[in-house]
């Protein structure tokens, strides 16, 4: 029955090219002599190298018209500055789209996270983060459909800090205007493409009021320009109780924040919506470039084992295809990917207290395709 999954495009989870937002539109082109894309991979740390195998199965299996092209992001150190290897930057550059396993950070020495330094290397200031219910997979609430969208690369994020004496350091979040303004008329032009009249902007302007203060004026100005759009502000810490309580009310509605909030608000999406970091896909929209990943990191505690659930960077592939215009691909994965979700726990991994191993599930969805 879950076969049959119709996708409309109202209810197509992620953006399609017909309907997305005027800002970060994909502009690459198939090769002319294969007639096929070339997309960079970055397989990732931990689990990646295993769930990247099960994405590129099931893009053999669907006939997805993509080539993948490899990309070492192992950190480089130049003048003191965390980069990463030119080729990878040569390669995202040319593809114009990536395709994107988590990258381990090390805590508190060794390289800045790689994560951070692709969003600041390409400027992606925007971090779409949908986290939406599957049919025939129970949580706590049905239909819950929640879209975040994080400011990407500044804010908390900034990797400003120092120790100002020994016991007492210093760690600056850092807003602007202009990064806030490409990030809010983000959510306004996604709002607008995806039919959903309310933006959120969600803040602690009466602590942060400087830094949220700025970016909540910033939305208030930007509004003028989307009268068909009403703007509503909350503070975080109404948002997260909200959210919890009643996720529905923020089904007709994208949230916008600054990074951290982001982040952090996500993760509670990705729980209340399936119950695991599993599921939950994102894209980071530049102006040219688009990175696509899971919104989970390398899960050291399963690394290796076949148990890595692979689904949310089958769905940040699928946001990928939506982007690139291949739409018929994007909806043949998707319906394969939850339907067999939908199965029961034979088709599901154990972080949805399934049976399935990372090879059995893509089995599952290769035969559903
Ligand atoms: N965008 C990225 O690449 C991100 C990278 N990271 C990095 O990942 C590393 C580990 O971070 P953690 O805080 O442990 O978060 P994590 O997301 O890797 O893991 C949190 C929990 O969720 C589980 N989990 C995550 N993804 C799963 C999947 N696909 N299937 C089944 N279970 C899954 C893990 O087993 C673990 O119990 C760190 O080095 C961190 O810096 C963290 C978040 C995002
Ligand atoms: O880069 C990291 O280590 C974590 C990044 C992260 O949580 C994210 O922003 O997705």
């Amino acid at each position: 029955m879950f076969r049959n999954i119709i996708l409309r495009n109202t209810t197509r989870r992620f953006l399609s090219v017909k309907n997305q937002p005027s800002i970060g539109k994909f502009t690459g082109k198939p090769n002319p002599s294969t007639g096929k894309f070339t997309v960079s991979f970055i397989e990732g740390d931990g689990i990646g190298p295993e769930i990247s195998q099960s994405v590129k199965q099931i893009f053999d299996a669907a006939k997805v018209p993509i080539d993948w092209e490899p990309c070492d992001v192992s950190p480089l150190f130049i003048n003191g500055l965390t980069t990463i290897p030119e080729p990878a930057v040569q390669s995202i550059n040319k593809n114009l789209v990536a395709l994107k396993g988590p990258l381990a950070t090390p805590i508190g020495k060794g390289h800045r996270s790689l994560n951070l330094t692709l969003r600041k290397t390409f400027g992606l200031f925007a971090n779409v983060r949908p986290a939406k219910s599957i049919e025939g997979f129970k949580t706590i609430y049905d239909n819950v459909d929640l879209v975040i969208i994080r400011e990407n690369t500044e804010g908390e994020y900034s990797g400003i800090e120092h120790v100002v004496t020994p016991g007492v350091v210093q760690s600056i979040k850092l807003i602007t205007r202009d990064a806030s303004e490409r990030v809010i008329r983000y959510a306004y032009e996604y709002a607008r493409a995806i039919g959903r009249p309310r933006v959120i902007v969600v803040h602690k302007s009466t602590i942060q009021r400087l830094a949220d203060g700025l970016f909540v004026d910033v939305a208030k100005e930007l509004s003028q320009e989307y009268p068909d759009i009403q703007l509503e502000t909350e503070l975080i810490d109404n948002t997260v109780l909200n959210v919890v309580s009643n996720p529905s009310s923020y089904s007709n509605a994208v949230s916008v924040c600054p990074n951290l909030y982001g982040d952090i608000l996500s993760d509670l999406n990705s729980g209340l919506s399936a119950g695991s970091l599993g599921l939950t896909p994102s894209a980071n929209i530049g102006h040219e470039v688009s990175i696509f990943e899971a919104v989970h990191g390398s899960a050291p505690d399963i690394a290796g084992q076949n148990k890595a659930n692979p689904t949310a960077l089958l769905l940040s592939s699928v946001m990928m295809l939506n982007h690139m215009g291949l739409n018929n691909h994007a909806d043949k994965i998707e319906k394969a990917v939850l339907s067999t979700i939908a199965s029961g726990p034979e088709g599901r991994t154990g972080d949805l207290a399934g049976k399935a191993t990372t090879s059995s599930f893509t089995d599952a969805v290769i035969g559903r395709l």
